[in-house]
């Protein structure tokens, strides 16, 4: 199980998260939602163990997820908002970079309608269809969480529909997923999580100091 208890991030010198305390059991599926520069995809990079909270507990399982990064890391599926493609690599080599043992290509492929585009550069695909290469690294990935930014960036409602498809096959087997998003996703019997955005409306002129990082 993933807990998250009274999580608290800064960036810069602004509390982006404030307290922040959430549970994921087997088969569940969350969806984090909240206005732009709310901190949700703050939060999902920590969730995935790529940034320390500056306050709270973050478990698996009972135990701290930064006490064993590497193995936390294994358990994590994770897309933020670039596709993070290699653009001379071909779909395919793309999507073997990230294959784990007993992954299955050509089933990710075709969860994603990507047969067709199998052998293309990435470098020519369009946007969906990056995306739709993403997720399918996600399938590859073979890890119970996924965390995905915004996954339907991009998609098309057919390929939203295989997104749905994919997340509630996932769900079935006993993963478990946590979702970003500014639009409805085909997901049943999912939680939310609205974070409520900044309090802090400094003009922009006042963060020009020491804020940059
Ligand atoms: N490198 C950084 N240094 C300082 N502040 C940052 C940095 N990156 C992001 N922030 C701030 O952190 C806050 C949360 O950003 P985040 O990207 O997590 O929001 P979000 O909810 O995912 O937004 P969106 O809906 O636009 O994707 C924002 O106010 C942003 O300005």
């Amino acid at each position: 199980m993933l807990a998250a208890d009274s999580l608290c991030i800064f960036r810069g010198d602004r509390l982006v998260l404030d307290g922040v305390s959430l549970r994921l059991n087997a088969g569940d599926a969350m969806l984090l939602t909240g206005p732009n520069g709310a901190g949700k995809s703050t939060l999902l990079r920590v969730l995935a163990g790529l940034r320390k909270p500056d306050s709270g507990l973050l478990t698996w399982n009972g135990q701290s997820i930064f006490d064993d990064r590497a193995a936390h890391a294994e358990r994590v599926a994770y897309i933020g908002h670039q596709d993070a493609l290699k653009p001379g690599l071909t779909v395919t080599e793309n999507l073997r970079l990230f294959t784990r043992p007993g992954a299955n290509m050509a089933e990710a492929l075709e969860a994603m309608d990507l047969l067709p585009l199998a052998n293309l550069p990435a470098r020519l695909l369009s946007a969906g269809q990056k995306r739709r290469t993403a997720l399918a690294r996600v399938l590859l990935a073979q890890a119970p969480l996924w965390l995905l930014d915004e996954p339907s960036l991009g998609l098309d409602s057919a390929a939203i529909t295989l997104l749905g498809n994919a997340m509630t096959a996932h769900r079935a087997r006993g993963g478990m997923l946590i979702a970003t998003t500014h639009v409805p996703l085909p997901l049943d019997n999912s939680c939310a999580l609205a974070l409520p955005g900044a309090t802090d409306h400094r003009p922009f002129a006042a963060y020009e100091e020491g804020d940059g990082a």
